[in-house]
């Protein structure tokens, strides 16, 4: 294995297994260059056998989101055994170990949460994309309170646009909307909306809200198909209602993302609606961080602004993106 890892370990330092998802490992590393930690999804080539082809699907979705509220994709590295995804850190790990860690969250840490996981959403949808396996095991915490999401294994981009019906059944059962799991035709942004009324039940309550006590596959279809969750007595009246918009059964009355923007349950002491916007375009590059590469690889501005354009997730991407991201955390950026 080691032969295979040859050109992982000339831009990075691996260190331990920080968790294991389906047939990948994910392990903690530092960037040599910038000496920032990244996360390295390792996948065996071998072990992913036909998955191999929903794999590149989920590397060319996170090649063109890159937005602050998604988990950042910085290198790809392909070998004869192995895929390396070069992905964003994140210290606290899954969301859903966070709420099980906290028994719940309050409204107010709940609103937060929730404001970035809708910003991300919504940038998703603009780029044409569905995710469909919205689960707080696909969210990541970083070391700022700040929320990630993963996982585009399963998200899609419809030929037609956005609003043209899907039919695969996808996604986990529990977290899956009654028109997926009733295998009909069925509108990503408006599956995307119920599992993200799914993740906020569990943010306020800490619990799953269908698979109750005896969560039985069937019992838990059941309970989706009605609608059939129980109301804490003490959730407030306002997400009570926030909840019964997003859970609705027929996604025709269900609320849309547009207007999860500006709801009076996630504005409650905000003043601005969820900024969705991405605050990292790939196409307009941080002149600074240009200049920094442009001295330490002795080429022209215009050299290095080419090459950053081309996104091919090389080191040169990995090297600008992880300066960005230095940056924006007020970090000087010095290339060793
Ligand atoms: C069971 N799960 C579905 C996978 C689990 C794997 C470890 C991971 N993690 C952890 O569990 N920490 C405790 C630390 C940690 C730190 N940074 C991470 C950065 C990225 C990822 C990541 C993992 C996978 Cl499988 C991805 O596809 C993507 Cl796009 C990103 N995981 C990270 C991660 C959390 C998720």
């Amino acid at each position: 294995a080691s032969a295979d890892y040859q050109e992982v370990l000339q831009y990075y330092d691996l260190y331990e297994t920080i968790g294991s998802g389906g047939f990948a490992k994910v392990k903690l590393a530092r960037h040599l260059l910038t000496g920032e930690k990244v996360a390295i999804k390792i996948m065996d080539k071998l072990a992913l056998g036909d998955s191999l082809s929903s794999i590149k699907l989920e590397i060319d979705a996170m090649k063109n989101l890159s937005h602050q509220h998604i988990c950042r994709l910085y290198h790809v590295i392909e070998t004869s055994k192995n895929i390396f995804l070069v992905l964003e850190y994140c210290s606290g790990g899954e969301l859903y170990n966070y709420i099980t860690s906290k028994c719940r969250l309050s409204e107010e840490r709940s609103r937060a949460f929730f404001r970035q996981i809708v910003s991300a959403i919504a940038y998703v949808h603009s780029q044409g994309y569905a995710h469909r396996d919205i689960k707080p095991e696909n969210v990541l915490v970083d070391e700022e309170h700040n929320l990630k999401l993963t996982d585009f294994g399963l998200c899609a981009k419809p030929k037609g646009g956005l609003d043209k019906p899907l039919h695969t059944r996808c996604g986990s059962p529990a977290y899956a909307a009654p028109e997926v799991i009733q295998g009909k035709a069925y509108i990503g942004s408006e599956v995307d909306v119920w599992s993200m009324g799914v993740l906020l039940y569990t943010l306020l309550c800490g619990v799953h809200p269908f698979d109750a006590g005896d969560n039985t596959t069937m019992s838990v279809y059941r309970r989706v198909l009605n609608g059939e969750y129980n109301i804490p007595e003490w959730l407030s009246p306002s997400s009570m209602l926030l909840l019964n918009q997003m859970l609705q059964v027929d996604p025709k009355k269900r609320i849309t993302v547009k207007h999860l923007l500006h709801h009076p349950w996630l504005m409650e002491g905000y003043s601005r609606a969820v900024k969705w916007q991405t605050d990292y375009p790939l196409v307009q590059l941080d002149e600074e961080c240009i200049a920094e590469l442009s001295v330490f690889y002795k080429q022209s501005k215009e050299t290095i602004l080419d090459l950053i354009s081309e996104w091919k997730y090389d080191e040169m991407s990995a090297t600008y993106l992880l300066l960005q991201s230095k940056k924006a955390r007020g970090k000087p950026i010095r290339l060793r």
